[in-house]
């Protein structure tokens, strides 16, 4: 019997799957042109977009002539469902992916299906990608995830790894070569010329790669590298060849950077964008997770991110199309016919805003509709952001693990917010689809200790952290850290390190520890497991500082075991330009303690003194007497009329007394503009859970400071930006005596400097500093330009003036007196709430005049911690 899979035996084969003739009906196209047919309906740029708005104008189904090409497009629940059925459709690597074929060759994404190494390349990698086989991967390291022993770390470093860059550049001219006529491509000889090169680039890294792994063989690497050099196809009993394995390197670089890292954005913008969403997800890591590490077994539980994924990859997923070919001449939606010279290409947006299936919501971002059981009750085919049956998606489960993960840690630690508040989602698509323009600011999360989730780090336990929240620094002070002893070795040549273990011993005496300071030499046999030691060091032609020789000598010979139970850590300072010797005494010392049974507690820093090292210090100074002090962070400063405690917060408090619940805004918009009198706006205002209002209650509008400002004083102190500060010892909310003063531009802000106390505070601080230091203020003091009673206009940087004396209390009252104080504003509630939904939260609606001077109002928080809540203007 004749192949019924054969083309030339379509006839027969639509007999047999009885095609009714009478019921075809021709499928939509859009006016073709004589020449170039349907070509310019599409941007080369953006080729999916073109179809969304083709999907506007023609419906579940159009046709397209593409010159080289024909397809018909899909953007239905119901024409899917017939397309995905693996017995009459099979994927078809047509247009972008066969451009693509140029990188990729016959790895597994651009592979024809009836090509051997597809089938060799699957068989072997399924069992790596298998849901078991990650899970062990997971439980050996959840960190690691990189297939290869490599991957482009795009987080600590300023530009983009030059691999992506080429994938990003080779994958947008694959692009823009399907979607224009071949005599155009064939006349850009540059761009094939520079998409050559990126090629070959990318080849070169890869084979680079797996030649280091065959030089250098890891037999205990459990990783997709070994895989595919050493594991044989179950059914032939074939390796891979080198070629295909390069095919493969680049296919999973490819498919596992820009999939995963475009659904990261896609996910944060709306979760900020629905701040609900992003609260739910962070609760649901607090109570899964909490302040520990986060361990295989939390991932099954952390059911609210994996539904915030999922939905994120409904909403707008990184793959914007996969396309398929009938496997004979068939028919589709009952009246549509589909030849085997079309390529039926499966709008994925369309499906998964298919109102028939996903509701009359389904342009609103809302992970709940996939939780409950909801997620199980879907139909076939409705969600197919990872493509379909065995050509979907190997990595699916590796990505979904990953994705999972990553959201964990990140919201565990962070805080993540809108550079731009007021963006909306713009896209570009580098083939596959991604936020253009969007941006995040990530801080640390307030009230949480930099260490948090961190393997080895101090650990509250649990039942202690709900007390500890509250309390001020002063009680713990009082408590067992009080008078902690620390031991700072330095060795120093030129002073710098002598400078920072000053610093360190005046930042550590005011957290209530009791310092030592020592050159690294006094240090020597002097460890001991009761006091944690921090050793700041530099190198000189690659040895150590004169005064640090002996210790290092020590360390070098020091027995296994001897310095058991000691804590340390290590600063180092170095200049790059001594390449070869760069940082090698820290380093060294870093490496040479743990040997002899210490113990490191925070990560080495490692800086070059041509660059600011101000910040890295900080960091790792505050990072240690965090991590000493058992507390996130305080600041205890005291002077005889200076008395400063850090509590961490509860903002809203400070302005009522009493509860104050943050609500969120859902919608602010402008409803009347002014020529009509006062401009109205309408706002609404998504209640906490168990919060109602009713007239009479009062709204409340948290002004904020610049970020940029808060975050610098925050870092300079080691706070965090929603700490209450107490100031005891004085009676004035503003730290520096109100008098004849000074007015001082600072970052182009005219402040006023009160003279008497601030001068007085100056020269107390004089009296007891040493050296240098000591010259400075006297100098600062008789400064005739700072202290002058009347208002100058000289432009002076107080933020860089008082910088250089780290130590002065009086720099924490300066920066204080910077941050403006904050007015509430306060808004009526004109209306009653909305008819609420069961089981959705409250939403109170609030119309107002933009000048009214309202005497009742609810409570409502737009600090910067908080998820974006508009400030109405
Ligand atoms: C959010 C993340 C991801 C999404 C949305 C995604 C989506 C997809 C889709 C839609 C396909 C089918 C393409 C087609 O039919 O033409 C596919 C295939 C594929 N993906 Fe992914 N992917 C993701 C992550 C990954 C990762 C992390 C890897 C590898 C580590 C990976 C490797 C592959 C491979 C090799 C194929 C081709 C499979 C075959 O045809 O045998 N993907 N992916
Ligand atoms: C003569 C000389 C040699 C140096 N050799 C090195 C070196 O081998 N490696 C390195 O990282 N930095 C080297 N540096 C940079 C110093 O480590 C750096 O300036 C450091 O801040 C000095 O610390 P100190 O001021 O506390 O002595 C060298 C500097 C000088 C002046």
């Amino acid at each position: 019997m004749a192949c019924p899979y054969k083309p030339d035996n379509a006839a027969a084969a639509q007999q047999e799957h009885g095609i009714d003739e009478k019921a075809i009906v021709p499928i939509p196209q859009p006016p073709a042109h004589w020449f170039i047919r349907n070509l310019p309906e599409m941007d080369p740029s953006f080729p999916v977009s073109s179809l969304w708005r083709l999907q506007a104008i023609y419906g579940d189904i159009f046709k397209l002539d593409l010159v080289n090409r024909q397809t018909v497009v899909i953007s239905s629940h119901e024409l899917f469902n017939e397309v995905m059925d693996e017995s009459r459709f099979v994927k078809s690597p047509t247009g972008p992916l066969k451009e693509l074929r140029a990188l990729l060759g016959d790895g597994l994404f651009t592979a024809y299906g009836h090509e051997e190494n597809w089938g060799k390349a699957h068989r072997i990698l399924m069992n790596v990608f298998g849901p078991l086989a990650i899970r062990k991967m997971l439980a050996f390291d959840m960190i690691g995830l990189c297939g290869f022993g490599y991957r482009f770390n795009s987080f600590y470093r300023d530009e983009i790894h030059p691999f992506a860059q080429q994938m990003a550049a080779a994958l947008i001219e694959a692009g823009k070569r399907a979607n224009r006529p071949s005599v155009e491509n064939f006349l850009r000889i540059n761009s094939a010329d520079e998409l050559q090169k990126n090629i070959h680039s990318m080849w070169k890294l890869c084979d680079e790669l797996v030649a280091e792994r065959k030089r250098n063989p890891q037999p205990n690497a459990k990783d997709l590298l070994n895989t595919m050099l050493d594991a044989s196809d179950p059914q032939t009993g074939e390796k891979l060849s080198d070629e295909n394995i390069r095919f493969n390197m680049v296919t999973f670089l490819v498919a596992g950077h820009e999939t995963t890292s475009g659904t990261f954005s896609f996910l944060f913008y709306n979760m900020l964008k629905n701040p609900e969403t992003y609260h739910k997800a962070q609760q649901e890591v607090d109570r899964v997770v909490g302040d520990g590490v986060l361990k295989p077994e939390h991932l099954p539980q952390l059911k609210y991110i994996e539904a915030c994924i999922r939905e994120t990859l409904r909403f707008q997923g990184p793959i914007g199309l996969i396309s398929v070919k009938p496997i004979v001449d068939t028919v589709i939606g009952g009246k549509y016919r589909i030849t085997t010279d079309n390529v039926v290409t499966c709008n994925i947006q369309g499906l998964h805003h298919d109102r028939r299936v996903w509701g009359n919501d389904a342009d609103l971002f809302r992970p709940e509709r996939l939780m409950d059981g909801r997620w199980e009750k879907l139909p076939p085919n409705a969600w197919k952001p990872f493509g379909n049956g065995a050509r979907g998606c190997i990595g699916r489960f590796f990505a979904e693990q990953e994705m999972v993960m990553a959201v964990a840690m990140i919201l565990q630690r962070f805080q993540v917010s809108m550079v731009d508040p007021s963006y909306d989602l713009r896209m570009k698509s580098t083939l596959t689809v991604k936020p253009e323009g969007f941006r995040i600011r990530v801080t640390r999360r307030p009230g949480r200790s930099q260490m948090i989730g961190i393997p080895g780090s101090f650990q509250v336990a649990s039942d202690e952290v709900g007390d500890s929240e509250h309390e001020s620094h002063d009680k713990s002070l009082e408590g067992k850290q009080s008078g902690k002893s620390l031991l700072i070795l330095y060795g120093s040549n030129a002073g710098t390190c002598k400078y920072l273990a000053e610093d360190l011993e005046a930042a550590a005496r005011d957290r209530g520890f009791t310092p030592t300071v020592k050159t690294m030499d006094e240090g020597t046999e002097q460890l001991s497991k009761d006091v944690p030691v921090a050793i700041i060091t530099p190198s000189y032609e690659g040895k150590p500082a004169d005064n640090a020789k002996k210790f290092v000598a020590w360390l070098e010979t020091g027995k296994p075991d001897s310095l058991e139970g000691v804590q340390y850590a290590v600063f180092g300072v170095g200049n790059s330009e001594w390449v070869s010797t760069y940082h090698r005494i820290p380093k060294l010392v870093d490496e040479v303690i743990p040997k002899l049974g210490a113990h490191r507690v925070v990560p080495i820093t490692l800086v070059d003194v041509k660059d600011d090292l101000t910040g890295l210090w900080e960091d790792w100074r505050n990072g240690l007497l965090t991590f000493f002090s058992g507390q996130s962070h305080s600041v205890a400063a005291t002077t005889s009329d200076l008395e400063v405690t850090v509590e961490k917060p509860e903002t809203a408090d400070l302005l009522a007394g009493g509860t104050i619940a943050t609500g969120f805004v859902k919608e602010n918009k402008q409803i009347a503009g002014p020529e009509v009198g006062s401009a109205k706006r309408h706002m609404e205002i998504e209640l906490p859970e168990d919060v109602s209002y009713e007239p009479g209650d009062y709204l409340v509008v948290l002004p904020t400071n610049p970020v940029d400002l808060v975050r610098r004083v925050a870092i300079r102190f080691g706070l965090n930006v929603d700490d209450i500060v107490t100031v005891k010892g004085t009676s004035k909310t503003f730290l520096i005596e109100r008098g004849p003063s000074t007015v001082i531009e600072i970052l182009g802000t005219r402040v006023e400097l009160a003279t008497p106390a601030s001068k007085r505070q100056v020269e107390a601080i004089a009296k007891t500093a040493e050296g240098s230091e000591q010259q400075k203020l006297q100098d600062l003091v008789s400064s005739e330009e700072v202290f002058k009673t009347e208002v100058i206009d000289k432009r002076v940087s107080v933020l860089d003036l008082l910088e250089d004396y780290p130590s002065a209390k009086l720099t924490f009252a300066a920066y204080l007196d910077m941050l403006r104080p904050l007015t509430p504003r306060q808004y009526s509630i004109s209306s009653s709430p909305l008819a609420t939904v069961p089981g959705q939260p409250v939403l109170a609606s609030l119309t107002y005049d933009v000048h009214s001077a309202p005497s009742h109002s609810l409570a409502l928080s737009d600090r910067e911690s908080d998820v974006p809540c508009a400030a109405p203007t």
